[in-house]
Order: C-alpha cells, then structure tokens, then sequence
C-alpha cells in the first residue's frame, strides 16, 4: 500500500500542490485580475479620511486636518472574544445611530475577502502594545499604517492636528496598558494626563495617541473614524461588541469579532429592508450574488485569520445564506450536509478552538441563469494527517473517530471490535476525550443522515466506519524488542488481529510489514529489521496515510453528489476557507505549511485592496496621497526564492543521505541569513518572521517528518 509512492513524491506534493493551487488563483494575467470594484470618481466621494499625526506634530498646535486616502476592498474580519465573557457595557443608544449617509454596499467587486482575527480576552485598551500586535497582526497588516506620534513613517505629515488641554487621548502606562484620558499640560518630552478613573499620570510624548471624539464611538464604519490608531480601532470593535453588533465595516472590509454564542443578527430586517450597506456577514453574501447575477461574473468570497476565529461558521453563514437565496432545492441540501461531513471527518478539538478544521477548503458553488444552485465542487488542501496519531494535551484527534466509539450501533461495534474511545491508544493519549455540551453519539446519527443525504450507501458507510476501526486499532499495535540492536517484532494481539482483520489483510503480512523495511539495491532486495522507533514511525504513518485516504474517498464521493449540472451552471461563487495562522511553543511542519499559505493569502489579500486600488486611482487621475502598507513580498521569497527558499532547501536536504537536522539548520542560516524574515538563532531552531508575528521552528521536527517521508513512502 505504501511502497508504490516514492518518497520525493509525496514530499514535493504536498507543497507543489499547495503552491500551485494558490500561485494558479493568484497569479493570473492581469487582464484577468478580478475588476475592481465600482469606485467613486472624485476626491469628493472618495471613503472618510484616515488620519495620522504629522511628523513635526507639537501639543498645542493649530491648524486645519487635511486627510490621508485609504481604500480597502472588501473584507470581513472575524474577531475572537473570550468564550462567555460577561458583557457588562453598552452604548448610548444616542449615539448608535451616527447619522452617516451610505455611499454604497458591499457589492461591486468581483473579489470578498473575508479576514478572521482572535480577539484578546482583556479588553483591548488593557492589554500591552505587544500583545496587541501578536492578536490583531493580521488588521494591523491591513491597516499598516497605525499611526504614533513618534512615528515619522507613517504619520507622513498630511495630517496637522490640534493637541491642547481637554485633548482626548490613548496613553500607554508604563505596565504596557492603554488607558484613555484627557490631556492636563504637555510639555516637549512628556505629558499629564488625566485618565478616566480621575487619576493623574505623567506620559512620555511617544506613549500617546489621540482618541476619537465620543459621538464617534461605536461607529459601524472603521474608516469613519477620525483615528485610527491601534487602540482607538480596538476600542471601536470592541464598544460595538458589547452591544452585540459583532460585524464592523472597515471601508469595504466586514471585520466580524466572533461572539462565541448566538447573536440576534436582526436578519429579517435585513431581509425586508434590504439593507446591504448593514456591517452583516449576509450583506456581504447577498452582495456577492447580486453582483454575479448583475455583473455575469464569478465571484470569491475569503476568509482568512487566526485558529477560533471564526472563520468556519462565517464562512457556513455565508454558504446557508447563499444556498437560501438560491432557492430551496436538493442541491442546496446535499451542500449544506457535505459541510457537515467534512467537519465530522475534518474538525478536531485544539488547544485554540473546540471545533478547529484541520484542513483548507475552496467550496466552489454554481449557479444557473435564474440564480438557482446547480451544483458545488469542494477541493480540500492540506489535511493535518499527524494528528491522527499524535495529539498533545488536551486536545482531540478527528471528532469522528469519538463520534464512532460512542454513537455507532451495537451490531457494528460488534463487527469491527469497537470499545470505548478510551482503549484507544490514539485517542486516549492526550487526555482529552469529550468536549463540553457536545453529544458524539448524537452527532454520529446526524452524520449518517448526512451521508445518506449525499448518497454513499450503507455499505460505502461500513467499508468507511471499519477504516476509522482499522486505524484506532494499529495505534493499539505494540511491538517488543528482539536482539540487542534494538530490533523488534510485533507483539501478536488482538490488536493487531482486529486491524488485519479490518484492513482484510493477513496477520502475518501486517506484522512483517510493520517491522521490517525492504531496500531494492539493484536486483537485489534486503530485508532489514526495523527499531522500536522505525517501527512506531512505520505504524503512524499507515494509519495516517489510511485516513488521508478516506479522506479524499470522501471528498471524491461528496462532489460525485454534488456534481455541476453542465447544461445549466452559469456562474459561480468560491468560498476560500483555509486554517488560520498557527504559532505554538513547539511549531513542526504542519505550522510551516499552514503559515506560508496564510502568508500567500494576506499578500493576496494586499495586492487586491492596495496595489491594485492605487494603481487604478493612479490610472484614472484621481488626486489622492498614497498608502504605504507593509508588503510581505519578502517573507513570501523567503520560502519561494530559487534556488535557495525554504522551501527548495528542505526539498534539496532531505533527498541527501548524509543530511541531519544540524546539517539542515546549517544550510538554512547558510543561504538564508540575508533575508529579513529569517532569524537562525539557535542551533536546532529557527525562526520566520510572518506578517502576524514570529515562528519559531525546530528543525528537529521538520527534519523528523521529511526523513520519515523518505524512508517510509
Ligand atoms: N458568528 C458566530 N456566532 C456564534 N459562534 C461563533 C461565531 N463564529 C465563531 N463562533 C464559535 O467559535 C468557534 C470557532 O469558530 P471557527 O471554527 O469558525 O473558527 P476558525 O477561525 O475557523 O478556526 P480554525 O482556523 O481553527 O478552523 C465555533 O465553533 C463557534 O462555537
């Protein structure tokens, strides 16, 4: 089963394909770049200034705020509170309603993005600047120019402001918190300011940013706002989420902050009244498909952001909503269960997010002329195949492998030796069985009727449940050493006699399998015995590779039912969903991956709202002052650069036989020091600074993985 793939093969593509799915989309000719959006033709209608303060900006002077232009395309940004937080403020409802007139709905571009962040659990204006920059990294990339008084980059002198007594303001304590406060007296150095507890603190210059006047708060559009400095955008974001409007427009960004419970999104209003200038995740679907019907062109809506953001359930907000506006029909169903089974066999529990999706989609649904669904395709990249044998603490592997143990009927457990999911060395290891208030049995009868809706009979379904069986059982395989070379044979079992069993293979091929390894020297073929540590490697990796397996079977089998009608698909609208950006104390080469295309998206992202807007602003004459936004173009040739990205040299490495973890984090600090974003600090470690912080990789791990790649496959 697995020696028909050579070991460069699978290597070269998982990342070749990962590249390659993501280079295709974007790296279009620019004539066929999606259209920019509608835009306005003069200064005069241009979006709301944002406003910095100039370089030679002193306390107490006066003259009149000129604006600084941004326009961003479209975008929502998904925000994560502490789960259950206590919202224990709200808004005058006075000055909820700003008054503001629209000047348009999100809809006139052929490209949404949607962007998920976390939001820290202490409420943004008390925690540290650095933290802030860790948790909102992906909005401060995006509004990269976060003004600071200090700051002569980015304030760019467009800006005069008057900064006298009464003036309101951010300042930063010396314990790294951001209060808000009123200017007393301010000399060249350091200011006093009184904050809002009545308490008197002295500030330096460089610690203070100005606040929003208070009929600006709560504002539903970002760009509104006459600042916007890190706290000032926080403290926004965060005053409307105490009033339970988790979605903020940002120009025509959508930054939604995820409330971790249901929110009353006032969607019949919505409905009648049709407002699609409302800051709501179904304005911008509706928008979405209003514009592929009016405009005849595909569309694509994508979510990026941090692990729990939310970005799976808006992204399943986004799918319902257009499945709903797309009449009411069996394909409309059949997606909206397929969600469902990709979740069962694709969702786990992590450390970040009870339900975190292991795995990227693009869910690409058509439509026909009247609008109607008439089909979907659903491409999967990059599924977590490590965790269905290593899980750390607390967390859980697929939740369908719990949701087997608990909800299958008696007569399969009988069949496929089933326990409970605590006898499974996989999944009993990390000391994490249940989630709170979920019902795995419950959950397996939904995902039957699932799989029924998609058309994969009973017998499809057993053939699958007992692969699921087959795999918990070789985690249960143990092996006991023979000679004293450390060798060792597989301990016969009812393990391995369940999972051979399952596997319709015979016992003793399996046990042979797992502990010995063939070499094809010439004509020749050895036989070696295999080490404790060999054959543990050679186990995991047949499990994994079976479940990987599966799920693409799945996959293959959900867009078998989902298939396009030819005759009648017309148009269509993609859903980019991948998994969000991962930084952990120990990151191995799923993180690598996972981080790099969360890299190629926000430069996608960057290209779409920036480069291209201001390249159309130039084109069309409009008087404007230019945006700077940090590109991350070289992080992006960090891992691309031929010959010598990460990439390329962890592919050239691990074809070396004489190639070691050491001699890896060599050849990196070698060929890649130049680069700004490369930091090899340590021996075994090294470091990529991504546009939403620091990574810290070990070599060890990456190395592990790619030698077992190699002497495995
Ligand atoms: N709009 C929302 N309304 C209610 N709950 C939400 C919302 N968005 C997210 N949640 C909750 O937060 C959890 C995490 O969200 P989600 O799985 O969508 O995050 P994610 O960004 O896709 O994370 P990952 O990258 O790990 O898959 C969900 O299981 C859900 O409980």
């Amino acid at each position: 089963m697995l020696s028909t793939v050579s070991p460069m093969t699978v290597t070269r593509s998982s990342l070749e394909e990962m590249l390659e799915t993501i280079k295709r989309r974007d790296e279009q000719p620019k004539d066929i770049v999606p259209a920019l959006p509608v835009r306005p033709i003069s200064k005069a209608r241009l979006p709301s200034a944002r406003r910095s303060l100039p370089v030679d900006f002193k306390i107490g002077d006066s003259a009149t705020p000129t604006a600084t232009l941004v326009t961003p395309k479209y975008l929502i940004t998904t925000l994560k509170e502490k789960e259950g937080k206590k919202r224990d403020r709200h808004l005058n409802k006075e000055n909820n309603d700003l008054g503001f007139q629209c000047d348009g709905d999100f809809g006139s571009n052929k490209i949404t993005k949607v962007k998920v962040f976390p939001l820290h659990e202490s409420p943004p204006c008390a925690t540290n600047e650095e933290s802030w920059q860790n948790d909102y990294s992906d909005l401060y990339a995006t509004h990269s120019t976060s003004p600071s008084v200090t700051d002569e980059s980015t304030s760019g002198g467009n800006v005069n402001c008057v900064l006298n007594k009464e003036f309101q303001v951010w300042c930063q304590l010396s314990n790294g918190q951001w209060k808000s406060g009123k200017i007393e007296s301010a000399s060249i150095e350091d200011s006093l300011v009184m904050l809002s507890d009545g308490s008197v603190v002295t500030v330096p210059r460089g610690n203070i940013l100005p606040a929003n006047p208070d009929y600006l708060e709560g504002n539903d559009d970002l760009i509104r706002l006459s600042f916007l400095n890190e706290p000032s955008v926080l403290h926004n974001l965060q005053t409307r989420y105490y009033d339970d409007q988790i979605y903020t427009k940002a120009g025509r960004i959508l930054v939604a902050i995820n409330p971790f419970n249901d929110v009353h999104f006032h969607e019949n209003e919505f409905r009648t009244r049709k407002k699609l200038m409302y800051p709501l995740v179904h304005a911008i679907a509706e928008s979405t498909f209003n514009e592929m019907m009016r405009g005849e062109e595909n569309q694509s809506i994508i979510l990026s952001g941090q692990s729990g953001a939310g970005k799976t359930k808006t992204a399943s907000i986004v799918i319902e909503y257009l499945a709903s506006l797309g009449g009411h029909n069996d394909m409309q169903h059949k997606l909206l269960q397929a969600n469902l089974i990709l979740e069962a066999f694709g969702n786990a529990k992590t450390f970040m997010n009870h339900n975190s999706s292991r795995f990227g989609k693009l869910i690409e649904i058509h439509f026909n002329s009247t609008g109607e669904i008439c089909g979907a395709q659903i491409e999967t990249l990059l599924l977590e195949k490590s965790r269905v044998a290593h899980l750390s603490k607390g967390e859980r592997s697929y939740h369908i492998f719990y949701q087997l143990c608990s909800g299958a009927p008696s007569h399969l457990k009988e069949k496929f030796n089933l326990k409970s999911s605590r006898e499974f060395d996989y999944l009993k290891q990390s000391g994490c069985l249940t989630i709170d208030a979920v019902d795995d049995a419950q959950k397996f009868h939904t995902l039957v009727e699932a799989l029924d809706v998609v058309q994969i009979s009973r017998e499809d379904q057993e053939n699958a449940f007992a692969m699921l069986s087959a795999i918990l059982w070789l985690g249960n395989i143990s092996f006991q050493i023979i000679d004293s070379e450390n060798h060792v044979e597989v301990i016969a079992d009812e393990a391995v006699a369940s999972a051979s069993k399952l596997l319709g293979c015979d016992v003793h091929d399996l046990m042979l399998l797992l502990s010995t390894h063939h070499i094809q020297a010439g004509n020749n073929s050895v036989t070696q015995k295999l080490s404790s540590e060999q054959a543990i490697g050679m186990r995991n990796t047949l499990a994994k590779s079976i479940y990987a397996s599966l799920f693409d079977w799945l996959l293959e089998r959900i867009n078998m039912s989902l298939k396009i009608d030819q005759q009648k698909a017309w148009r269509s609208i993609s859903i980019v969903d991948i998994y969000g950006f991962e930084s952990f104390q120990r990151n191995s080469f799923e993180q690598f991956c996972i981080n790099y295309a969360n890299e190629r998206l926000q430069q996608y992202f960057k290209r779409h709202i920036f480069k291209l807007e201001q390249e159309e602003y130039n084109r069309e004459g409009i008087d404007w002052t230019r945006v700077d936004f940090n590109d991350n173009q070289e992080c992006l040739n960090l891992f691309e650069q031929k010959p010598y990205g990460l990439l390329l040299l962890l592919d050239e490495e691990s074809k070396s036989v004489h190639a070691t973890d050491l001699t890896l984090v060599n050849k990196l600090k070698h060929h890649l020091s130049s680069n700004p974003c490369f930091k090899g600090e340590k021996d075994g470690f090294f470091s990529v600074l991504h546009y939403a912080g620091e990574v810290s990789f070990s070599t060890t791990q990456i190395y592990m993985r790619l030698e077992l790649w190699c002497r495995l496959f």
